[in-house]
Order: structure tokens, then sequence, then C-alpha cells
């Protein structure tokens, strides 16, 4: 196993006492660097305003809360990945946020589209998304969505088991095409990240192993079968990750690993997929790498290594999705009550509860993934205190934002927001406690688009079939 560093973003323990990365700031009204997208700041008149509109303006007109993505800052992000990684395909994973209109932003700035699922796929082919430019991931793709991939014409179909391979045969064989394939690989990379998260180390449900020989016994089957066009390998080794070094080992093991397939089978293969997971920065704690060093790094790393293994240099492609849709994104939520705690050694937790919760984002409670806030709606001169933002969930571990400080007037009908909030939040919400998962809206420019409606109680009704008649 090879170790790697990973984002302090996860933190496994709860304590009482703020963590030493969180310093009590001396104006708590200021944004943080680096945290919030890029139209985003706090106006004279004291309000934040994203995309040229006030937070509360916003949350008046949609509702609250709300998630709110900055369309230039998406779209610039988009962009800056593709032009970073000029050369290589760059496919923005839908799972951290995809909805029709995103799905055309992302064409529009010339990305592919990694998808997961067949919800994925349906929604990314209605919007028009041209299927060739599409990947389909899955660790049990059902008959449906390989179906729909093959006569659809995804670009390519990353392939998980052996199951699957046989599955794909039969389905190319009745269709009468070839799917083309990669197959995913575990490097055996261990990511210091949370476990739910962390993809390349051998005991998960992802991918053929290298080490146990099952990567190449499935690349050699697929290069053999008659209906699939065997394109290239795909690692993908965790989520939020900070530094390079795990993708330089999973470099060396998949082009190590092309080596004995052209070895074995006299191919070379055209393309290496080294997956996404580039972190991103929830609180002041997080320092990621700019694009055009990772561009720079990632493609250094490969050139090293096909260089030592007399290899000519694959097709690459990436597939980063918190790292363009995350920093873009910001909830807006509403404060209904708040109280203090004593939390022992004369401190006390001051809680602030919102109209949201671990519904509609989980990753806190999941994942102990650290966040922040601000007062939105207004400055304020009272002090900072140390301040929990919870759901409005029967369960203790509801938090949204573990530690941070809030001024202390802060006071229901208050507006927070939370930055980095466009990945792995909407696109994770549930109806828990039967709360109606909230709406997204684009902003840009002083307008407000909808993106995703927000859930009404009577869609949450109707699907009760004691309550239809
Ligand atoms: C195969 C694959 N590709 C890409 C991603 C996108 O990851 P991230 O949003 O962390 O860049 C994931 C999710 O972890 C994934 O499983
Ligand atoms: N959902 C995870 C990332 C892993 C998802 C993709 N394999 C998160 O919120 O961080």
């Amino acid at each position: 196993m090879t170790h790697m560093h990973v984002a302090g973003s996860i933190h496994a323990d709860a304590t009482s006492a703020a963590p030493v990365w969180l310093v009590k700031p001396t104006d708590a009204n200021v944004l943080a660097d680096g945290l919030w997208s890029s139209t985003t700041a706090r106006q004279e008149d004291g309000q934040v305003r994203i995309g040229g509109l006030a937070a509360a303006e916003i949350l008046a007109q949609c509702g609250s809360p709300v998630y709110v993505i900055d369309e230039l800052d998406f779209r610039g992000r988009a962009l800056t990945w593709a032009s970073a990684f000029a050369g290589w395909g760059v496919y923005y994973a839908a799972k951290s946020f995809l909805c029709a209109s995103v799905a055309r932003w992302v064409e529009q700035e010339g990305l592919n589209l990694d998808v997961s699922s067949l919800g994925e796929l349906t929604v990314a082919l209605r919007a028009g998304f041209p299927a060739e430019r599409i990947g389909l991931h899955g660790n049990n793709k059902s008959e449906e969505v390989l179906r729909l991939a093959l006569s659809s014409g995804v670009g390519r179909i990353i392939v998980d088991s052996s199951d699957e391979i046989g599955r794909l045969e039969r389905l190319a064989g009745e269709l009468g095409v070839h799917a083309q394939v990669l197959v995913r690989v575990t490097t055996g990379v261990e990511a210091h990240t949370h476990e739910y998260i962390a993809t390349a180390h051998e005991d998960q449900k992802f991918g053929f192993s290298i080490t146990g020989g099952q990567a190449l016994v499935a690349l050699v089957r697929c290069f053999h079968s008659p209906h699939i066009d065997l394109r290239g390998i795909h690692s993908h080794i965790g989520s939020q990750i900070f530094d390079t070094n795990g993708f330089e080992v999973a470099a060396r093991r998949t082009l190590r690993l092309m080596a004995q397939v052209r070895e074995a089978t006299g191919l070379m293969l055209a393309e290496l997929d080294l997956g996404g997971g580039f972190g991103i920065a929830y609180t002041i704690d997080d320092t990621p790498a700019t694009v055009h060093d990772l561009a720079t790094n990632l493609t250094d790393i490969v050139e090293h290594e096909c260089r030592a293994f007399g290899l000519e240099r694959p097709h690459l492609s990436i597939e980063p999705g918190r790292a363009i849709s995350g920093p873009a994104g910001t909830a807006l939520y509403t404060v209904g009550t708040t109280k203090s705690v004593e939390v022992g050694g004369g401190q006390t937790r001051r809680y602030v509860s919102v109209d949201g919760g671990m519904s509609d984002n989980i990753r806190p409670a999941l994942y102990a993934a650290e966040y922040s806030a601000v007062l939105a709606n207004r400055t304020s001169d009272a002090a900072p205190v140390l301040s929990r933002v919870v759901g409005l969930h029967c369960e203790g571990g509801d938090i949204l934002v573990r530690n941070v400080f809030l001024p202390a007037d802060v006071a229901p009908g208050d507006v927070l927001a939370v930055p980095a909030s466009g990945a792995y939040s909407r696109s994770m919400a549930s109806n828990y406690n039967h709360t109606p998962r909230p709406g997204v809206v684009a902003v840009r420019d002083g307008r407000i688009t909808p993106l995703v409606r927000r859930e009404t109680l009577d869609d949450l009704l109707a699907l009760d079939a004691g309550l239809q008649d």
C-alpha cells in the first residue's frame, strides 16, 4: 500500500472546542479568500451578493433554503480546467451536480461528461449532450443503462466487473455495435481521506485489482472480444485529494500495466484516464493547488513514467467534478432559532438552527466534512462567537457547519450563506423527515434562472399510495 496525504476538510473528531485551524476572526463579516465563487462579495450596504443579487433578495424570490450557482464562476472554472489540460480529455463528473442547464454549460465550455447512472445519462442525452463525449461509469450497470449507452453511441463505457464485460458483449452483439471500453483498475493507493470516498485501496467495491492480476485478465479478455474496442485503462483514487503523490503512484502502476498488456497482446492502449478527486477549499484550512500546477505536475508524472516503461504517451483524461461545481455553489438558509450551550471549561457554543440540514447536505454527517458560513443579509459589530450551524432534522448529527465564528447577535430571520456547496450536497439530498428538497438557481448579472425546481410537500404526498384517493 502507498500512503498519501489528503485534504484537511475531513475530520473525524467532533470535540467541543474549536479546532486549531479555526482562528477567531477580528471581523466576522469578512468573506475569507479562496472560499467564495468569483462574483460573490459583501457590498457597502452589508449584503452578500452573488451574481449581482443580494442573498436576501434571492431567498425572497426563490424561497428558503436555496442552492445558488454562480453561472460565470461555473463556466469560468470549466474553461480553466479545459485550457489548463488542453490536449487531455476533461470529463466533468456529473454526480457532483447535474441538471440540463449544467450539461449545456459543460458542453458549451468544451468539456466532456462523466455519468454514472441511468438517471444521469438520461438527463445528459435529453439536454442534447453529444453522446460520443460521454463516459459511463458504475460498478453495477443495468442492462437498461448499457443498452441506452450502446444504442445512443456513448463514447466510452468504463467496465468494472467480469459480469459486466459478459453483459456488455452480449448486448453489443445483439445490437450489432462495438462497445468502446476502458477497464477500471484498482491501483492499491491508499488515500487518507474518509473511508467512504477513498476508492483505490484493495478492500472496496470498484475496479479490477492490478495486484491480484484480475486487471490484466480483464484487459486481455476485452482485447479478444469481437464486440469490444478496448481503448484503455481508468483509475480513480478517491476524492478531495490535495497532493499529487497518489496520482504519481497510480500513473506508475497503470502504465506498468499498459506495458504488460502490450507484452501480452501487442496492443499499445490508446488512453489513460486518471479519474477525478481534486480537492477544493471548504474552510480556511484547505489549500488546494492551482489547476495549472496540477496540469503541469500530472503531465510531468505521466511523461516520466512513460519514459521509464518505454511507452508512447497515451491520450490522457481526467474527471473533475467537485473542483468545478463545488466552489460555484452557495447554500442560503434562514435562521429559525438560536441557543447557547455550556460545553465545559467555561466555554459555550452557540447553536444556530436553520431551515435545511442533513437532508440537503449530508456530507458533514456522512464524512465529518467541514464547512464555513457567514451572516449574509447584514453586517454585525457584535463579537464573533463559536457557533455550530445545525439543521431542523431529528438527529443530533444533523450538523451543517461544525465550527464557525458568527456574530453573537445572529437571530431568527437572518440569512446564512455556506460557500463551496455546489458539489455533492443538492445531488446527494434526501427527503428525510418528509422534507422537500431545496431548489437550485443560477445567478448571473443580476438575473435568476431556475435550474431545479424546489420540491413541494405535494410532490412528496403524490408518492404516498395511501393518500391518492
Ligand atoms: C470515477 C469517478 N470519477 C470522477 C469522480 C469525481 O470526483 P471529484 O468530484 O472528487 O472530482 C468520482 C467521484 O469521486 C468518481 O468516482
Ligand atoms: N460524494 C463524495 C465524493 C465521492 C463520490 C464519487 N465517487 C463527497 O461528497 O465528497
